[in-house]
């Protein structure tokens, strides 16, 4: 029996859970983070917060869990850098997170080479990845150490080793995304000719050892949280898609061994690189979702999350919101883009205002799902759900209602760490197939549209001229 401590190191906070071999929680502990937001699309964590929330919640599962761990996975946010000291592990930045607006100017310098840049990455040029927020840091703050996605920096402390995996390195702009790669030429454009980067290793490579958890224990499982997720809810073949509703809400459908070009906007990149195999996936971004909740929550709409059902009004008065409260991702790509209550009279209550948030979130994973099945070339016909908002039915319902699809709510709260547990368990037997490492689910809850195709469609071509007046907004006069 294969015992994994999957750790979930994301943007709100930081997940340890211990997985028994039939991929059962035998333990969970969790550690909140708060990002600082500050004026200029300034998103930052403090580095030393995110490793100690790694250490304490992985050292509390174990003790929970009462059980000896035979692997340590790690599932990462993705593009969030830093600098640090390759020598001590010093951080010698602060951890610019992916929602960091600032190292827009570093694209807008390079926009020549945008469509390029686009077709060998298959990313867009855009200040979310980690390439323009390195270029950003290496311009702006510090010319020491080595700068990486903080995965990197994370394993270092765990293991010694400077890795990153295949799915991370995918959303640098960094790499050829047919290769999975570093592409010499990219590093150039950004600048970044003499930085050292990580080795890329496959998701269920051993990387090597870690005693911060007791007894020395491989290190393996390394992978996007969004990519986890997407191999937890066992979207194996293409055409097979999820929507994980956390900070943000990320849209991933599987493309098979072939690295798509988006027609849409939308990205591709590396799913994973495992059983000797890379997988490929389409994504589109919705930046805020759990975050314009806690938004909300701190302007006195709710109390709670779990107040989002009973505060929201049940029936729309005509307010519409499009939650771009940092920026806008695929397809419009701008991150000037800001947010936008219209419709609203003086009738117009807190509940009305919730409700519309909620369905500006899923008119905007409508929007992605449409663009997906543009680019899969046959249409989504189903969506897989999970993350923490899945847990309000006002918002699964908008979106099966929204996306005019059945939404299956997968049936457990830590798919990201589950998916990194079933790679971590794929790398300690490797006579296991990828399906196998996964196994089988029911979703918890499906949710079948409810509105007439004619309603959604309507409510949609409304929003939509309200998020692209926002675009307009911020166009140049
Ligand atoms: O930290 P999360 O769970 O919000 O996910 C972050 C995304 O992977 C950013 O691309």
């Amino acid at each position: 029996m294969t015992v994994v401590l999957s750790i979930d190191q994301g943007t709100s906070g930081t997940k340890a859970i211990v997985v028994g071999s039939a991929g059962e929680t035998l333990a969970i502990a969790e550690a909140e983070l708060r990002p600082r937001y500050g004026e200029g699309g300034v998103v930052e964590q403090d580095p030393r917060a995110l490793l100690r929330s790694v250490l304490e919640t992985g050292r509390r599962a174990v003790a929970e869990a009462g059980h000896p761990i035979d692997v340590v996975a790690l599932a990462n946010q993705g593009e969030t850098v830093l600098a640090w000291d390759r020598g001590t592990g010093a951080p010698l930045s602060p951890a610019i997170v992916w929602q960091d607006r600032r190292a827009a100017s570093v694209c807008a310098g390079l926009s020549e080479h945008a469509e390029w840049v686009a077709e060998r990455t298959g990313l867009v040029l855009d200040s979310y990845f980690s390439a323009p927020k390195m270029a950003w840091l290496r311009g702006n703050v510090t010319t020491e150490g080595v700068v990486t996605t903080v995965d990197t920096w994370l394993l270092h402390h765990l293991t010694g080793e400077f890795v990153t995996d295949a799915a991370t390195a995918s959303r640098s702009l960094l790499t050829d995304v047919d290769t999975a790669a570093w592409d010499p030429e990219l590093i150039g454009l950004f600048g970044l000719d003499d930085e050292p980067l990580p080795r890329i290793v496959a998701c269920d490579e051993i990387i090597g050892t870690t005693r911060a958890f007791g007894v020395p224990t491989p290190v393996a499982g390394l992978i996007v949280d969004q990519q986890a997720a997407l191999l937890a809810e066992a979207c194996l073949d293409a055409g097979a898609a999820k929507c994980t509703f956390g900070t943000g809400a990320f849209l991933l459908a599987n493309t098979g061994a072939t690295a798509v070009r988006s027609t849409a906007g939308l990205t591709s990149s590396v799913a994973w690189r495992a059983a000797g195999q890379t997988a490929y996936c389409v994504d589109g971004q919705v930046y805020t979702a759990a975050s314009a909740i806690r938004w909300i929550r701190d302007l006195g709409f709710i109390r709670t999350a779990g107040e989002l059902d009973t505060v929201a009004a049940r029936q729309a008065d005509g307010t519409l919101c499009v939650p771009a409260l940092a920026g806008l991702a695929a397809p419009w790509w701008r991150p000037d883009a800001t947010a936008t209550f219209t419709g609203m009279t003086l009738s117009t209550g807190p509940e009305h205002l919730v409700l519309a948030v909620l369905q500006g979130i899923a008119a905007q994973v409508a929007t992605l799902c449409e663009l997906v099945t543009g680019d899969l070339g046959t249409p989504l016909t189903r969506l897989r759900a999970d993350g923490g908002l899945t847990r309000s039915r006002t918002l699964m319902q908008a979106q099966a209602d929204l996306a005019q699809m059945p939404v299956d709510v997968y049936p457990s709260a830590h798919a990201t760490p589950l998916g990194a547990a079933a790679l971590a368990r794929l790398a300690l037997d490797p006579r296991m197939t990828l399906r196998e490492a996964v196994g089988p689910w029911r979703p918890a809850a499906v949710y079948e549209p409810v509105w007439s195709a004619e309603r959604a469609a309507e409510f949609r071509s409304t929003w939509t001229a309200v998020a692209e007046a926002t675009v307009r907004k911020g166009d140049p006069t």
